[in-house]
């Protein structure tokens, strides 16, 4: 059984989406893309928050919403589970009132305690927001959001709001939280970290329209188009002004590419981390000037000139010269169009 299946056609004020959404039935979808794209309404079509002109909604075996069949669930019957950034806690409730807020039922303080005790939170339970760190304000509202048992859980930037360090441990106690639920689960976020260490499946929504989606290794492999290269951190962009077989020139100089990639666009692309130095000239070396060198303690990002083009690199060791080749290599090497 598929988890969630949709199709939505939606458009509002010149805003339009329109995109065919498979989730499987457990495991994490991290959706990227830029501001604008979308996200925030996707989920809210999804929670039943707005209601799409065509199409199909279905989460489990269970018809949400079908333009066809005139069906409309609204939002307090999906049973959806949503994690904001800012938690959305009662203040004046402790942890456990905040989980068993909107639960029925006489054993519901038995179960919000339940879900404490599921999310390492058990000796927490008395303690209000402003007495818990973020991350257990965060785990509070996880368990809040699963003690309603939902069908669907919808994440939206649940770590933005958090400093970059905790970050990173908040992102492996919620992989570990996510992995148990059997049911489908899908992640808004900017971070592309994020995306990698949380997503089992990865999609790019621009402009309304999913662009990109499979596998994160997949999909960062290999981006469709300039666009898409952009969301998932590819910053160097060289624009070819000839093709010659496989080999691309332009105001930078000229550059080898592998055969399956010769022709297939106007830019080539390369990630900073791809970008070595050279001692000399070489076949897929470019004369290159360093602009600006900063350190980040394990590794240096540089900045360098070549004709009209900025490139960024980075590398493990201070580059103490001000001109030099920087070799890019050929497999490292992708070519995009616009779109
Ligand atoms: N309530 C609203 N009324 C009219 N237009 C809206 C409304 N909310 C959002 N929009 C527009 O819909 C489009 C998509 O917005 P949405 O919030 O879904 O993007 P997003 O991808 O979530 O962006 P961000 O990453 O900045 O949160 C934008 O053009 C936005 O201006």
């Amino acid at each position: 059984m598929s988890g969630l299946s949709a199709r939505l056609k939606f458009s509002r004020s010149g805003f339009g989406l329109d995109l065919d959404l498979e989730l499987p039935e457990r495991g994490v979808t991290a959706l990227l893309g830029p501001s604008g794209g979308g996200k925030s309404t996707l989920l809210r079509l999804l929670a039943g928050l707005e209601r799409p002109q065509a199409g199909f909604i279905r989460c489990l075996g269970e018809a949400w919403f079908d333009a066809g069949q005139q069906i409309w669930l609204p939002a307090e019957g999906r049973r959806v589970g949503m994690l904001f950034q800012d938690y959305a806690l009662f203040p004046h409730l402790n942890a456990l009132e905040n989980v068993a807020f909107g639960l029925r039922g006489r054993d519901r303080l038995v179960r919000a305690r339940d879900w404490l005790a599921r999310l390492h939170l058990a000796d927490f339970a008395r303690r209000h927001p402003q007495e818990l760190s973020g991350g257990q304000r965060q785990r509070v509202a996880l368990a809040r959001a699963l003690a309603r048992e939902p069908r669907l859980l919808l994440l939206d930037e649940p770590l933005s709001a958090i400093d970059a360090h905790l970050r990173r441990r908040l992102q492996e106690y919620l992989r570990e939280d996510l992995a148990t639920l059997g049911i489908p689960v899908l992640l808004v976020t900017h971070d592309l970290a994020e995306a990698r260490v949380l997503g089992d499946q990865l999609g790019i929504l621009a402009d309304g329209r999913l662009r990109q989606f499979g596998s994160p290794a997949e999909v960062f492999a290999q981006p469709t188009d300039r666009a898409c290269a952009e969301i998932l951190g590819w910053q160097n962009f060289l624009p070819v002004a000839n093709w010659q077989g496989c080999r691309a020139s332009g105001d930078w100089g000229r550059l080898q590419v592998a055969e399956a990639q010769a022709g297939r666009g106007q830019w080539l692309g390369i990630r900073p981390e791809s970008i070595r130095v050279a001692s000399g000239p070489g076949s897929n070396h470019l004369s290159a000037q360093l602009l600006h060198s900063t350190d980040f303690g394990d590794h240096f990002e540089t900045l360098w000139q070549i004709g009209s083009l900025r490139l960024l690199a980075r590398q493990p060791t201070r580059i103490s010269h001000a001109h030099t080749w920087l070799a890019l290599p050929e497999q490292a090497l992708l070519v995009f169009s616009e779109d």
